[in-house]
């Protein structure tokens, strides 16, 4: 059978409006013919700006309100950011189509400061990512800290009234946006490590639905795949979500597959950081190993403190 037209629910941010337009896009060069349109829906996570997503629920906020679209029928995919989706998917939900990866690394954006070192003793920086506020915390010991949400556009409108002297956003948003010159340094690997599936676009379906899998299998990006999956594998090893601050960033090279891994205190900006190799056939295991290896380093104090 083929299909002749795909919905894709979205949800209704810039950032995630631009990520369902490229996915149509693609869609639409591979399979000449075929029709595209976009289900915009509003979620819950996007609603609740006021509490820390650790507090009303974590991630799953972000797909519950475009899953339930899917299973009623309104929409055939989804589109997300791969860093917004739980390690596990709701039973009955798959990833088809994981893109090539755009940049990873974290920018640091500021009006008058161009990185990091620059800033002023005790300088207010915004983010509520606990893993950004670890790792700025074990660099930057002096800074103050603030809580920061929204979509990207709020989070800049923020910086610019003034309250705060930086703030740390997601590259890959902000170039997607057109908003590459808001980058004033990079915080890249391997000193500084990305969210999980950080700058991955994930395409979520259905299992029972194969004609439609089968469409979007041809989006599928092996390389970044294999990544994601020692990333992911790693987290969900460490009882991850995103209420705990954890990084990982894996390569992949014609020599297999590297991960570094991270976990760390926001209090204390206590880092424990591991790395290993494995072959390109053992994503899991590597995630796995990684994952075990922090928590033998005390990982698990960390975690549930
Ligand atoms: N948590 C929101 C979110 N989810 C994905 C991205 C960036 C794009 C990506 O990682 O693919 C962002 C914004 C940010 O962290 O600055």
């Amino acid at each position: 059978m083929t299909i002749s037209t795909l919905r894709i629910a979205t949800r209704k941010s810039a950032l995630a409006l631009w990520q369902a337009e490229h996915v149509a896009d693609l869609l639409c060069k591979a399979h000449p013919g075929l029709r595209v349109e976009l289900v915009p829906l509003s979620t819950r996570g996007d609603e609740i700006l006021d509490k820390s997503l650790a507090t009303i629920g974590g991630k799953g906020l972000f797909l519950k309100e475009l899953e339930v679209a899917m299973l009623e029928g309104h929409a055939d995919l989804a589109v997300h950011s791969l860093k917004d989706v739980p390690s596990e998917l709701e039973p009955g939900f798959t990833l088809p189509a994981i893109l090539p990866r755009a940049d990873a690394a974290d920018a640091f954006v500021s009006n008058d400061y161009s990185d990091l070192t620059a800033l002023p003793l005790g300088a207010r920086v915004g983010t509520s990512s606990l893993r950004r506020q670890a790792q700025l915390r074990a660099v930057r010991p002096d800074l103050e800290l603030l809580d920061l949400r929204g979509n990207v556009g709020t989070r800049l409108q923020k910086l610019d009234a003034g309250h705060y002297e930086a703030i740390v956003l997601a590259c890959a948003g902000l170039e997607r946006l057109g908003l590459h010159s808001r980058i004033r340094s990079r915080l890249s690997a391997p000193t500084w490590l990305p969210a999980p599936g950080q700058a991955a676009i994930a395409i979520e379906a259905r299992t029972d639905q194969p004609f439609v899998l089968e469409a979007l299998a041809v989006l599928d990006d092996a390389e970044t795949r294999l990544a994601i999956t020692a990333e992911r594998v790693m987290n969900q090893a460490l009882g991850g979500s995103c209420t705990v601050p954890v990084g990982a960033w894996c390569t992949v090279t014609e020599h297999g597959l590297h991960l570094r891994g991270m976990v760390g205190d926001v209090s204390s900006g206590r880092l424990l950081v591991t790395e290993a190799a494995a072959s390109s056939n053992d994503a899991v295991a590597l995630g796995n190993a990684v994952a075990q290896a922090l928590l033998a380093q005390g990982a698990a104090a960390l975690l549930h403190s």
